[in-house]
Formats: C-alpha cells, sequence, structure tokens
C-alpha cells in the first residue's frame, strides 16, 4: 500500500464509526479529505447525518459530496469528529495544524464526544516535534507576541526558530480566521501538555497545534494494514 492508499484504508476504518442520526466533526487535511468523500458516498447512498467542516476547504468539499451542513452555533455538540494529524505521539497527543486549520480543528473536536485520528503510519512517532508546532497568533503585535512565545518556549526546553508561515507569493499565510502562523522549529518536544499550557498563555496566541487529551482514538494504516490505538 502506497501513502495515499493508506490514508484511504485509515479513513475506510473510520467511516464505520459513523451511525446513522450522528453530528460529525470533519477534519481538514489529504486524509481528512478522504473520509469527508467516503461519507458523501454513504450520504448519497441514504445515510442520515449532519456535519460541521474544521475549514473553508472541508466546507467546499462536503457541499460537493452533497453532505449536509451545520454550524457549532446551531449544533453545539457533536458525537464524533475524524480527522488527520501532523504527529501522533505517545498516549495520542498530536500536532496537528499543517494544513492552518487548527483553531477551527481543535474547537470542533473539543465540541465532540469523541474524536477520532486517521492517518498514514508516517504520521506516529516516539516523541512530538519533528513536525514544526503550528501556533495561530493574531497579526496585531506580531513582534511582541513571537518574542512572548521565544521565552514561553525558553522556559521549558531550547526554542528553534520561529518563522511565519508564507504563501508561495512571500505575503504571510492568513488562515479561516484572519490569523497568522508561526512554525516552531522545536526538534522534540519533551513535555507537550507543559508546552500546551506555556503557549496557551501568551497574549496573541490564539490556538497552537497540540492536542492532549483530546483525541481517544487513532486509526493508523501502515503498508501492511490498518491498527488501532486508543486512549
Ligand atoms: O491539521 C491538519 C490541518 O490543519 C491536518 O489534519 C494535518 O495537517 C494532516 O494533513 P494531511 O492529512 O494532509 O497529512
Amino acid at each position: 500500500m502506497n501513502v495515499e492508499a493508506q490514508k484511504r484504508a485509515a479513513a475506510t476504518r473510520a467511516v464505520e464509526f459513523v451511525r446513522p442520526g450522528m453530528r460529525l466533526g470533519l477534519g481538514t487535511g489529504s486524509t481528512a479529505k478522504h473520509f469527508v468523500e467516503l461519507v458523501g458516498e454513504r450520504v448519497r447512498a441514504g445515510l442520515d447525518i449532519i456535519a460541521v467542516p474544521t475549514s473553508e476547504a472541508t466546507r467546499a468539499d462536503a457541499e460537493r459530496y452533497g453532505i449536509p451542513l451545520t454550524t457549532l452555533d446551531e449544533t453545539p455538540e457533536l458525537d464524533v469528529t475524524v480527522d488527520g494529524a501532523d504527529e501522533i505521539g505517545p498516549g495520542l497527543t498530536l500536532i496537528k495544524g499543517g494544513g492552518g486549520a487548527l483553531l477551527r480543528e481543535k474547537i470542533v473536536a473539543a465540541a465532540s464526544g469523541r474524536m477520532i485520528v486517521i492517518a498514514d503510519e508516517s504520521k506516529a512517532v516516539e516523541t512530538l516535534g519533528r513536525f514544526p508546532l503550528p501556533i495561530e497568533i493574531a497579526p496585531f503585535g506580531y513582534g511582541a507576541t513571537e518574542k512572548a512565545i521565544h521565552s514561553a518556549i525558553a522556559g521549558l526546553q531550547s526554542p528553534g526558530p520561529l518563522p511565519l508561515r508564507r504563501t508561495k507569493d512571500g505575503h504571510a499565510f492568513v488562515t479561516d480566521g484572519g490569523h497568522w502562523i508561526i512554525d516552531a522549529a522545536l526538534g522534540r518536544i519533551d513535555d507537550p501538555a507543559a508546552l500546551a499550557r506555556a503557549l496557551a498563555a501568551v497574549p496573541g496566541v490564539m490556538e497552537h497545534g497540540l492536542f492532549v487529551g483530546i483525541a481517544q482514538m487513532a486509526i493508523v494504516a501502515g503498508p501492511d494494514g490498518v491498527r488501532i490505538v486508543e486512549r
């Protein structure tokens, strides 16, 4: 199985957890996209669900596939969110936000009774941090916020470079919420819970991509098949 087939296999297994009448959170990214497409197939075959997308990109996909959508204002509690991840560490701690949707992804996951992560085997790691940690910030006060993020990280571990995410044409990448993203190159994160608390305390940080104690299950697909990890 190549990587794309692994993503598809994880998404296919996740669809088995979807029941009629469920309120779903739909994740963002290339793996979640498979799940959205598969849910769309089942909706067209008669499955009755409603869903909240975690990004405008996923909203567009879901609309294209005919999935009935709602909002967290109309439906503040969801049954299950299925989403991808950039890294899955011990205890189902995650790094998310490679696609820039971390704020909505965390809000939707936190509003869900259960979060199921779907991924190919390359995402499973022993220690988080090789993937740069996305930190979503308010554009206002960028310089001061970056300095405060540096200090917050330095209180716990060696802070690496804190580059601002940019588009190909050099402009700051802007999230669906109108914010910017710093991709913190940390190398390794020894204490994800402590780092999550420290970053959440920085004014100007809208959200960070560490998901600690949020996911209950990961469906990880490798070349030889799919395995399920539960917390
Ligand atoms: O957090 C995310 C988007 O903000 C994605 O879930 C994460 O980047 C994984 O994406 P992919 O499935 O394309 O590897």
